[in-house]
This record gives structure tokens, sequence and C-alpha cells, in this order.
């Protein structure tokens, strides 16, 4: 396979990616009409960690890591590591040692859909990992692919300079041209839970809250409000 190594992409403005890291995926997730979401398989390696960076991907060979030592040196401060496989693989292509390099670089953390190994050195030193799998399979370094070209990964379109963020809910992606929009839609979305927060937290119902009654009504189901039910109680 030939491939191509793209060098200093473009990349979202670097105050929006600072400010979304302030959001929770879930948060930005809705606030962006429920998109960007890589799904519920890739899954974090440690626990209480969330990050924001901009990617640069890696297109590799199934069990060939080659393409990820070609990856760091294009990365660089605030940047997170995207890798995928050109078809499905879970060995463990990268580990604390490729961690020891990206992290001298400021690189934040690593998303891939392949799989990873030495987890326990990786929490040690603080470096972030989502992943489908973790394998020690040992890979190879004999096969061409890409850098920092657009790659399908979690079911989303990732490209170089795009926004990634994860958490422990997940790993989710924003296009670079939409981090502002993210950004205020995100603010405007945590405005709102803070005050349906408090409302719950005075004992509000959602039903009440979100007009909930009309739709249980307008899809004919049956109940009785707990009020209903405690006098039908009382009185029986
Ligand atoms: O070297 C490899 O093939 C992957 C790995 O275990 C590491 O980065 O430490
Ligand atoms: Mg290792």
């Amino acid at each position: 396979m030939s491939g191509v190594i793209v060098t200093n992409p473009p990349k979202a403005d670097a105050k929006d990616v600072e400010s979304l890291s302030g959001y929770g995926v879930a948060t930005v997730h809705e606030a962006l009409g429920r998109s960007g979401l890589l799904g519920p398989d890739l899954r974090p390696i440690q626990q209480g960690v969330r990050i924001c960076g901009s990617a640069v991907t890696v297109l590799s060979w199934p069990g060939d890591n080659l393409m990820i030592h070609a990856a760091v040196e294009q990365c660089g401060e605030g940047d997170l590591l995207v890798v995928t496989t050109t078809s499905p693989s879970t060995d463990g292509m990268f580990g604390e040692l490729f961690a020891t390099a990206l992290q001298r670089r400021g690189v934040r953390g690593l998303v891939t859909n392949a799989g990873v190994r030495d987890t326990e050195e990786l929490r040690e030193m603080g470096f972030p990992v989502w992943a489908r799998a973790v394998s020690s399979q040992g890979t190879v370094k004999a096969t061409g692919g890409s850098v920092n070209v657009p790659v399908a990964i979690g079911g989303q379109t990732v490209r170089p300079g795009d926004v990634i963020l994860a958490d422990d809910d997940g790993v989710m992606c924003v296009p670079r041209e939409r981090s502002a929009r993210a950004v205020e839609a995100s603010a405007a979305r945590t405005a709102k839970e803070e005050a349906s927060r408090a409302a719950f937290a005075k004992g509000e119902l959602g039903l009440d809250r979100y007009g909930l009654r009309d739709t249980l009504a307008r899809l004919g189901v049956e109940y009785r409000t707990y009020e209903e039910y405690a006098r039908e109680e009382a009185g029986s």
C-alpha cells in the first residue's frame, strides 16, 4: 500500500479547542444536534480524564505500526493522535514507548479503533488512551500508509485538524469549521441543564418541566399522577 504524509494541515481555532475542553462529550454531542460521536466501542483505559485536542490522523495497515512512527514527527503541542487501520484489527500497535515520544511533543492522547498494550504504564505515565481493544499482540513496521488524511473511525469521518474531545463517556469529533458554533451551543446547553438540575433538586418533574404529560396523552399512555394515586389509596 502506498500512501501520503501531509504536513501541517489546517486546524480549528486554538481558543475554541481550549473552550471545548471545559465541556463533556455528552454535552457537546447534544449541543451539535447529537452528532459527531465515535460510537460506544472506543473505551477509555483510564477513568476520570477528559482531553481535547487537534486530530493528527493515521491510516495504517492492520498489524503494522510503521505509520504511527511516521506520525510522531508530524505531532506537536495540543495535538491528539487518531489511528485507524485499513481493515479491522485488534493488534496492540501502540504502547508506552510511543506514548513517551508523544508526551515529549506535547500530544494530549490517543484514540484508536485498533488495539493498545502497556496499559498499566500508560495509566501511570498519565497518557490518556481510548481504544477498541487491549492486546499484547505485537506488530511489524513494514507497510506504507497515510498520515493526516481524512479517516473513517467509529462511524465518523475525522479530518486532520478537527477537534477530538474524549472523556469517560466516549469520544467525539467536532469538524474544525464548526468549533466556534460548538462552543456557543455547549455553553447554552450547559446553562439550560443547570436550570433543570436546580429545578429537579427542588422536586420538579421532567414530565412537567418538559411538557411531557401532553406527549403521554398524545401517545395514549394511561396513567394516574402520584397525587391521584395517593388520594385514591387514602379514600379506599
Ligand atoms: O513498540 C510497539 O510496537 C508498541 C509498544 O509496545 C510501545 O509503543 O511501547
Ligand atoms: Mg511496549
